[in-house]
């Protein structure tokens, strides 16, 4: 392995699918009858760049967005300000795989890349629940940076890569991405980069992969 920098998925990369679907997507859906109402300057500044024909029924917009996983550049905004509550109130813990703790914490140069926003992502970082059974654990620290699909782009579009590598100022060949996503890592080794299949339990079947190299335990990289 001769990538230095680390470029890192989160839904079935670093915690589990049901982690987003069963927990944070429940929660988020929970909240949206209030969020619509809500006189929030930024909450109504976000709604207000739903489309113009979806504003006289948001909250079935929204949800519908949420139940087909949409990523769209808005909801994921709404969602990061709605998480935000749930993990300062204790409610929402993230189950980061320990493996994934190990790795983040010891290879010095990670940034993230999800579709969830930048701030969802550094919630779940910083609201870490710890293997060991102790108190939340804070990764922040040792992340160098974040990237969504507002600062970057899709995560399928090979484009949004290149303006990631600009931004850290690297070479493609300096960095892995590793994801769940083979769309995603389609897109990443358009754009040079290095990739590895993350294969965790309760991700999606992989369809006769023969392209990238497969990672089952962290431990190994
Ligand atoms: C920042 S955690 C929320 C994850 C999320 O909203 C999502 O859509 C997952 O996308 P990913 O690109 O991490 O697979
Ligand atoms: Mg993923």
């Amino acid at each position: 392995m001769t990538s230095r920098v680390l470029l890192l998925d989160i839904e079935g990369t670093v915690c589990p699918i049901s982690f987003v679907k069963e927990v944070l997507f429940p929660f988020f859906s929970g909240k949206v009858d209030s969020l619509v109402q809500s006189n929030e300057p930024v909450v109504r500044e976000l709604l207000a760049q739903f489309p113009q024909d979806k504003q006289h029924c948001l909250q079935e917009y929204i949800l519908e967005l949420v139940d087909r996983d949409i990523k769209d550049p808005v909801l994921k905004q709404l969602q990061g300000h709605v998480w935000e509550q749930g993990y300062e109130q204790g409610e929402i813990k993230a189950p980061v795989y320990r493996d994934a703790i190990e790795l983040i914490r010891r290879s010095g140069d990670v940034y993230i890349y999800s579709s969830g926003s930048v701030k969802a992502q550094k919630l779940l970082f910083g609201h870490v629940e710890d293997p060991n059974g102790g108190s939340c654990l804070d990764l922040q620290p040792f992340i160098r940076g974040y990237f969504d699909i507002n600062t970057s782009g899709k995560k399928t579009d090979s484009e949004s890569y290149r303006r990631i590598l600009k931004d850290i100022g690297r070479e493609a060949s300096d960095v892995l991405f590793m994801s769940d996503n083979e769309l995603e890592l389609d897109a990443a080794s358009e754009a040079g980069l290095n990739t590895i299949l993350a294969v965790r339990p309760g991700n999606a079947p992989i369809s006769g992969n023969d392209r990238y190299e497969i990672l089952t335990d962290y431990s190994t990289l």
